[in-house]
């Protein structure tokens, strides 16, 4: 497929972002990074690999790290499957979680705290008192890490939404939320005292030269829709979809009674746009797009391990 996508993709308008604000949040991050006792990355299960950022090896070094794979109701057991295979052959700490859901909350908090236990033991040592294990969400944008922090916290603390783009400084969330219910749920605080969490505004490359990652990354909503233009992605989508054998050409074809031609879906947007919406091709394009990030055509990764 992603040789497909390399020859699919060349001659489109790229995928593009303006770098704007990227510099002074990556600045930031950086330096909230220095107080952090451990790093939850969290990735988009469709996209582990096109949601990786380049440069998060050099900035964690040997940082205690764990890797979120979000969303995980959107692939399928055979693609998770071949996810957790892959990492735990790497000796890469994985959780797999749904963030609308909080399924696998309970495993990423115990973890974070298992593994920066090692933080109060030298403070013990010091003779000083301990304090929470300090964990900060890092991941590209709209990849769940608000609805995930939510769930750890079981409080709406961080505004989550449909679209990229929604977190805009990096948040700490405890401790407003020790300051709000200190007094009124002491039951609840003692039991979440022990973790603070720390939200950041997705992050992406500066530039990304990878267009088939880019095409992914427009597929699966996790960049804005300026960044790119939507008749290309869902055509691109269409031939996409009639390749992988868990959807394929009949599976497009039942849905919009329209004939498919695997190689051309810019056709097939066309030709969606005639029959549903007076030419528009565009509401076509959003529509397959649409369709697809619903799960109407099952839910499917669109990478595996390489
Ligand atoms: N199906 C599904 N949807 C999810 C999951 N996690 C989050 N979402 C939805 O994805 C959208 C984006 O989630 P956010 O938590 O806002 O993502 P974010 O990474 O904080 O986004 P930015 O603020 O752009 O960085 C929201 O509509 C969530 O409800 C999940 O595990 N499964």
């Amino acid at each position: 497929m992603d040789a497909d996508l390399y020859y699919w993709t060349r001659a489109l308008r790229p995928v593009q972002w303006y770098p704007g604000h990227i510099a002074k949040t990556e600045k930031e991050l950086k330096e909230q990074l220095k107080l952090i006792d451990v790093v939850i990355e969290v990735r988009d299960a469709r996209i582990p690999l096109s949601t990786t950022h380049p440069q998060m090896d050099l900035w964690l070094g040997n940082r205690k790290r764990i890797l979120v794979l979000n969303r995980e109701d959107m692939i399928s057991t055979a693609d998770r499957n071949a996810w957790a295979m892959h990492f735990s052959r790497q000796g890469t700490k994985v959780v797999f979680s749904n963030g609308q859901l909080g399924m696998g909350t309970m495993k990423l908090s115990r973890l974070a705290k298992s593994l920066a236990a090692g933080v109060n033991v030298k403070r013990r040592a010091k003779g000083l008192l301990p304090r929470p294990v300090r964990a900060g969400i890092v991941g590209y944008p709209n990849v769940g890490k608000s609805s995930l922090i939510n769930r750890l916290l079981k409080r709406r603390m961080c505004p989550a939404a449909p679209r990229p783009g929604v977190t805009r400084e990096l948040k700490y969330v405890f401790f407003w939320f020790l300051f709000l219910n200190c007094d009124i749920d002491v039951k609840l605080t003692r039991k979440r005292k022990d973790l603070e969490l720390l939200d950041s505004p997705g992050i992406l490359p500066m530039r990304i030269s990878d267009q088939a990652a880019a095409i992914k990354l427009a597929i699966c909503d996790d960049i804005g829709e300026r960044s790119y233009d939507v008749a290309d992605v869902a055509a691109i989508l269409v031939q996409m979809l009639a390749k992988l054998p868990t959807v394929g050409m009949k599976a497009l074809q039942n849905r919009y009674k329209i004939d498919v031609d695997g190689q051309c879906g810019k056709m097939f947007i066309e030709k969606l746009a005639l029959r549903l919406f007076n030419g528009d091709v565009h509401q076509a394009a959003f529509r397959v797009l649409s369709d697809f990030r619903k799960g109407k055509f099952g839910w499917v990764a669109l990478e595996r391990p390489r």
